[in-house]
């Protein structure tokens, strides 16, 4: 008998053997140089210019890239000091399909710290303005891509969205925004914050441009991304989104407009009752749950993310796919080195989420999605009786920058009050579409959005209905 602990020998070489082998890593199909650091203009990060194939679907269309989203070779922060320096070796899924369409990818633009915020002033980078008034937010976390799509910089974005960061971007900027189906758009490639409510999507100026951008991207990507099913239903948008709404029921969400401002409210529902035009039937419905839905997602998001982008690395355990393991490296290296570095909103999930876990391991957490299928069936329950309901994205229009030194409080509370129309649509995972509907009356004059959203995998009829609001502007 030596001293060894023999029980462990096996186990040990496992672990050799697989620190030995070499597992699959995904291929980079495009060349590119790795461009160079644009200091000019507020949303971009990056800026490369990388050409994909001939022909496709998105052959002749610029495109952003949210800087949560990896790029090979091209440097990714996630708009935060933490990552600074990080260049990954891979492209996110929906990178190589953009490329494989004939997409042309013009740079990464500049998202929130670590996307953890729906206002745009937390970016390391500095503040994104909005392009409708410089002293006012683009909205995030999604905000270079909504500036730059708003601005004609490119004409379609790739956003990402965890509680509205897709559409609140969206809304303020007055363009098109899609938070797909949960699962419909891989999430490969893209730094993960909370499994069950990470979201990528399309930003576009115009519907048609939103629907041939899904309709690249959506679909099964062969295992990697834990969030999919191998059978993602998946339409060809592009060919669809013009075949009109007539029959349609449409649901205006009363609990949807409870304590939103009066000209943002009046906007979208007029808005929505234009639509009868189309040939659509237009009414009022309730669902009083949809008051908790934001205080459902809370402990998601909070401990969720806890686990899984701040103790986890960005990835954690207990799911199979595909693990970035530069990105969790370098993850690690930072959380562990400069601590401080994480943004004051992270940094409250963390005291925050460490404390319930202390003191309630994860009961919160479990009752949270157990509420969550509750939640998502009660939405299904009234989207039997109608294709869409519509509410406006955000309670309130565009918000100016915060000045310098502002406090805590007003921090957490620019960050949560904001999102409770969007946010309960990550916990359930249906589609969820910002459109604009409108500007609000005086100077300057701010964009409002109408919130559509939908039944599970149907993200082809909130296209359509988005497609027909557009159209009541161009039949003036
Ligand atoms: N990533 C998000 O969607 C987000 C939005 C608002 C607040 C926190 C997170």
């Amino acid at each position: 008998m030596s001293g060894k602990p023999e029980f462990c020998d096996g186990t040990c070489k496992d672990y050799q053997r697989v620190y030995e082998l070499t597992a699959p890593t995904p291929t980079v199909k495009y060349p590119r140089t790795p461009g160079y650091r644009d200091t000019q203009d507020d949303s971009w990060y990056y800026r490369c210019d990388i050409k994909g194939a001939e022909k496709g679907l998105l052959a002749g269309k610029t495109v952003a890239i949210k800087d949560n989203v990896t790029v090979a070779g091209v440097p990714m922060m996630n708009g935060s000091k933490l990552l600074e320096g990080f260049v990954p070796d891979r492209d996110a899924t929906v990178v190589t399909r953009i490329l494989d369409a004939g997409g042309r990818i013009l740079g990464k633009s500049v998202c929130e710290d670590l996307c953890f915020s729906g206002n745009s002033c937390t970016s390391s980078t500095g503040p994104v303005k909005n392009p409708h008034d410089p002293t006012r937010s683009a909205g995030g976390s999604s905000s270079g891509s909504g500036s730059l799509v708003a601005r004609k910089v490119v004409d379609v974005a790739i956003g990402g969205d965890q509680g509205g960061s897709i559409r609140i971007p969206a809304s303020w900027c007055g363009i098109v925004g899609l938070k797909p189906t949960y699962g419909l758009v891989p999430y490969t490639g893209i730094m993960p914050i909370e499994k069950t409510i990470d979201h990528a999507g399309p930003m576009a100026r115009t519907v048609e441009d939103c629907a041939a951008l899904l309709e690249v991207i959506a679909g099964y990507d062969d295992g990697n991304d834990p969030r999919q099913f191998p059978a993602v239903p998946h339409p060809p948008y592009s060919k669809l989104v013009n075949d009109g709404i007539k029959g349609k029921k449409i649901g205006i969400l009363t609990e949807g407009f409870v304590d939103v401002e009066e000209d943002l409210a009046r906007v979208v529902r007029q808005r929505a009752l234009t639509l009868k035009e189309a040939g659509a039937e237009v009414s009022d419905v309730s669902l009083p749950i949809h008051m908790d839905g934001l205080a459902i997602w809370t402990p998601v998001a909070f401990e969720g993310t806890y686990q899984m982008m701040i103790k986890g690395n960005g990835h954690g355990y207990n799911w199979k796919g595909s693990y970035d393991l530069p990105l969790q490296e370098a993850l690690a290296g930072s959380y562990n080195l400069r601590p401080f570095d994480c943004p004051l909103p992270v940094k409250i999930v963390m005291i925050f989420s460490e404390y319930m876990q202390r003191n309630y391991q994860n009961k919160f957490y479990g009752k949270a999605q157990n509420l969550v299928q509750h939640l998502t069936r009660e939405y299904n329950r009234i989207l039997k009786d109608y294709d869409v309901i519509v509410m406006p994205t955000l309670p309130a229009k565009v918000v100016k920058l915060p000045s310098k030194g502002h406090s805590v409080y007003e921090t957490l509370k620019l960050e949560l009050d904001m999102i409770r129309n969007t946010a309960p649509f990550n916990a359930t995972g249906h589609p969820a579409l910002s459109v604009n509907a409108g500007f609000s009356e005086g100077l300057p004059a701010l964009p409002c959005g109408m919130m559509i959203v939908g039944r599970m995998f149907d993200d082809l009829t909130l296209l359509q209905v988005a497609r027909a609001v557009e159209k009541t502007f161009e039949d003036k």
